[in-house]
């Protein structure tokens, strides 16, 4: 096993060779000492696409030395940032050159409309590398008087070094640019696991890492399961820092892990329940659109997804009348299909999840407004499904779904839409509509949420900061705040004149 393998996508007649083995040092190999294998699925058909290799904790521990090595002898200590800048930008290149069959492998593995995936998962992906190959020779320190005469301090920005990145499999490549550029552009050296659901792009592109010209070791991918090659990157005495995009429950494993092992630096990008609220002021039909794409968007396997619909009592019954209108539009079904505009759930687990949820939401009275029926035949699909009148014990309303299933509750009072909004131990992402300024600022405010969007919801940009409050997570992605998640402040005193009397 560690052979490419040749895939036909049959929607397009494509052909594409993948590799399959573990990227280290620049080349695919085999496990060192496991035959594991990892069953990729395409989630539209259920069936099987191909196996790559599960590496396994001496994978990782080969994969760190790797980028230890590179670390200390090329890309963290002997490659200039005008270099860094030159082959984080050869990469997005070849990402567009590439962008069809990236999108394409993208949605066969996850199951998102191949449109979807190319125009913005891949899109946006290519800009990340783009904005940070520009921070790559703009990364400074300070420079601190301390005695205008004798000293002064400065301080320089280095790279925190290797490490771990645990991605999960509802953007992969998206969440893979995420992590890489930033670390790349600081001068780090990586360890990537992708998703077991879904390895097919990241070992993709791995290949453009090796065509780009980037030194060997600088970035290494280990497919595997998380409890193995995740587990083991978390807990690695050699790794100066993991970042992580996935459940709170892994998080949380993720901390303890750093915690009992090196006190490696960490970064979470965990769950949410977020908050949307609807002001009587607001334009319905627009609010309409933003609500629908909260929660449809990715078919609801988003960690922003606005899952909890709050409505202003005057408008309410006008508003879920114009929403549900909107989710009917809604196309679902076989991402290579154009006019499909939201794929199955990643796997079958998911899918008994989001399922067993919109059970609940029944059992526990709230009242179905839309979906709420399973489909015949193959494929994780679930329809958009929105409940309404719900309470906020309900575990509709209190756990993250991961799905195409909406809450919606009504409130009187901007005081009652804030209480309610704010009502979760999640933090990520809020959205409010309303057309009165003062009411958007007051509220915007007074939000939990790392994020937060006005009269728009989910629209993310590679300049602007992301991350979560409470128990969402920790730190920041994207922006010039991620540069701080992969660089080590060294203050550096300098004396140049001040003589020191002995005995002082
Ligand atoms: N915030 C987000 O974007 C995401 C949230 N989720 C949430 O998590 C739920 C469960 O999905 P999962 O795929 O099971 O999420 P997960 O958090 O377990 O998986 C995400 C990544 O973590 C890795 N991982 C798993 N266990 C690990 C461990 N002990 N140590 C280190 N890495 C580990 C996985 O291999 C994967 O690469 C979803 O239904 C959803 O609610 C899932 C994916 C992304
Ligand atoms: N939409 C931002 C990344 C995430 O869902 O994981």
């Amino acid at each position: 096993m560690a052979q490419p393998v040749e895939i036909s996508i049959t929607a397009t007649g494509r052909k594409v060779t993948l590799p399959t083995g573990l990227f280290i040092n620049n080349e695919f190999v085999p496990s060192v000492d496991s035959s594991d294998v990892i069953q990729c699925l395409n989630p539209a058909t259920e069936e099987v696409i191909c196996s790559v290799v599960a590496g396994s904790a001496a994978d990782i521990d080969r994969a760190v030395a790797a980028a230890r090595a590179a670390y200390n002898t090329t890309w963290g200590k002997n490659v200039g940032p005008v270099e860094r800048a030159r082959l984080i930008n050869r990469l997005a290149d070849l990402m567009e050159r590439d962008r069809d069959v990236l999108a394409e492998l993208e949605s066969l593995n996850n199951g998102k409309p191949v449109r979807v995936a190319r125009d913005f998962d891949i899109g946006d992906s290519i800009g990340c590398l783009r904005y940070y190959a520009g921070w790559a020779d703009k990364i400074t320190g300070q420079t601190i008087e301390v005695d205008n005469k004798t000293k002064l301090a400065f301080t320089r920005h280095d790279p925190i070094g290797v490490c771990g990145q645990i991605i999960p499999w509802n953007y992969p490549i998206n969440m893979w640019a995420w992590k890489v550029a930033p670390a790349l552009a600081c001068g780090c050296t990586i360890v990537m696991k992708p998703s077991e659901l879904t390895p097919l792009t990241a070992l993709k592109l791995s290949e453009l890492i090796v065509e780009a010209g980037f030194p060997a070791g600088v970035v290494n991918t280990v497919a595997s399961l998380g409890s193995v090659g995740g587990a083991a990157l978390a807990a690695h005495p050699d790794v100066d820092k993991v970042a992580f995009t996935g459940s709170t429950v892994t998080g949380r494993k993720i901390m303890e892990a750093a915690a009992k092992s090196n006190l490696k630096k960490v970064s979470l990008e965990l769950g949410g329940k977020s908050p949307h609220l609807v002001f009587e002021s607001a334009d319905l039909e627009q609010a309409a659109n933003w609500a629908a794409l909260g929660i449809l968007y990715n078919t609801g396997q988003d960690c922003t997804a606005g899952s909890r619909l709050f409505v202003q009592d005057t408008i309410y019954d006008k508003f879920i009348s114009i929403l549900v209108g909107k989710a009917k539009e809604m196309v679902v079904g076989n991402g290579f299909d154009e006019k499909v505009s939201g794929g199955p759930v990643v796997s079958k687990v998911q899918y008994d999840k989001v399922w067993s949820y919109i059970e609940s939401g029944k059992q526990e009275g709230a009242t179905l407004a839309l979906g709420g029926q399973k489909r015949p035949g193959k494929g994780f699909f679930v329809d958009p499904t929105i409940f309404t009148d719900v309470r906020p014990d309900m575990k509709i309303v209190r756990d993250e779904i991961f799905g195409p299933v909406l809450s919606v509750a009504k409130f009187s009072t901007e005081e009652e839409a804030v209480k309610l909004a704010n009502d979760t131990s999640y933090g990520l992402g809020a959205g409010l509509h309303s057309k009165d300024a003062d009411q958007c600022m007051r509220v915007s405010s007074a939000l939990e949420a790392g994020t937060v969007w006005v009269n728009q919801y989910n629209l993310l940009y590679n300049n602007v900061p992301f991350g979560g409050k409470k128990q969402s997570g920790i730190g920041r992605e994207l922006g010039s705040y991620a540069l701080d998640e992969y660089t080590s402040v060294k203050a550096v005193h300098w004396n140049f004149g001040e003589k020191l009397d002995w005995p002082f």
